[in-house]
């Protein structure tokens, strides 16, 4: 089962041309934050800008919005109940949806939005709260989308597959994403301290990377925002989730060095310098 490895991150991240504006790095719009969970939203986005996103809004409770801003004036931000948000989810490349989304009737109302907003060529992230309530109602699945990545960790994934964690093997993992998502392109990443992709093709690649100072709150939302940025950026395609999930940890494991616990904030802060480092072989 191949690894990923530094050449792939090499192949996805290449050196900026002069001639490009912020509308070809792509706009992700990030779905999630209530009023308990503010934090794993902001995160996301936070990690969204920092990996690359040339546009990066916020669709989230109203209450986040001073602290959204205070963190990140980068990002924009739509209210999660604003009649615009249908035709803005029509407009965007990327959607990441879940990180802090909860389970409350609105959070449920959001995910049939997105479901009936989607173009069919757009790259749709699903974790945490997401996938959570299309384990209770696969009805609320999205159908139209380019590509849908799924992030879940091991007991997301058990509430999802209907797969307990002690028989979450390759092919029954594999059978259980196909069967997710019929008719689409579909990327598994599984969470966990030897985290895997699986895609529909039935490709599974493993990371080799991480350590147990990234078992931090937060870490998973930083990985959804970081994929979101590198399919806006490099394309909705499995390689840009693999460069992700490989830089991650490389960014965990650099700051693990010297820290007993690493911060989620602190991997999203360290994304500029490493992906310049690749980009210009350093
Ligand atoms: N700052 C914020 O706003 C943050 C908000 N967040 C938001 O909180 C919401 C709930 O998400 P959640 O992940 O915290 O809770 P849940 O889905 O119940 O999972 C925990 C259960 O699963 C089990 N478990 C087994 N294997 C596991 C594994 N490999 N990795 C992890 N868990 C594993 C685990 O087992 P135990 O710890 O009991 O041994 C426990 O029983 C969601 O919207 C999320 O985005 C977070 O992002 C954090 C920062
Ligand atoms: N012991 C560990 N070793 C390596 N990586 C870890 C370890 N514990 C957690 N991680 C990583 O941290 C992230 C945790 O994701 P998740 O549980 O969704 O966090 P949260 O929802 O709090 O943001 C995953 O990317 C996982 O691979
Ligand atoms: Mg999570």
């Amino acid at each position: 089962m191949p690894e990923i490895s530094p050449e792939l991150l090499s192949s996805v991240i290449h050196p900026r041309q002069s001639d490009t504006h912020k509308g070809d790095y792509g706009r992700v719009l990030l779905i999630g934050g209530s009023d308990q969970y503010g934090g794993a939203i902001i995160m996301a986005a936070e990690a969204a800008i920092n990996s690359g996103s040339g546009l990066v809004c916020v669709a989230t409770h109203s209450i986040n919005l001073g602290a959204l801003h205070a963190r990140l004036p980068e990002a924009m931000f739509i209210d999660w109940r604003d009649r615009n948000l249908g035709a803005m989810i029509g407009q965007v490349d990327v959607i990441v949806c879940g990180p802090g989304l909860g389970q409350s009737d609105q959070a449920i109302k959001l995910l049939q939005l997105l479901k009936v907003n989607l173009t069919g060529e757009q790259t749709v992230i699903l974790d945490a709260s997401a996938l959570d309530l299309i384990a209770k109602n696969k009805e609320l699945m999205p159908t139209r989308s380019k590509l849908i990545i799924m992030t879940p960790h091991q007991m997301e994934w058990q509430r999802l597959s209907q797969l307990r964690i002690p028989f979450q093997t390759d092919s029954a993992n594999l059978a259980a994403l196909r069967a997710l998502v019929p008719g689409s392109k579909g990327v598994l990443v599984l969470k966990s301290n030897h985290t895997k992709v699986f895609d529909t093709d039935g490709n599974i690649y493993t990371n080799p990377l991480g350590n147990p100072g990234m078992a931090t709150g937060g870490t998973g939302d930083t990985l959804a925002g970081i994929i979101g940025g590198f399919c806006a950026q490099f394309g909705g395609k499995v390689n840009s989730v693999l460069a992700a999930v490989y830089i991650h940890s490389w960014a965990g494991d650099l700051i693990g060095q010297d820290h007993y616990v690493v911060r989620p904030t602190q991997i999203s802060a360290l994304l500029p310098r490493l992906m310049k480092k690749v980009a210009e072989k350093l």
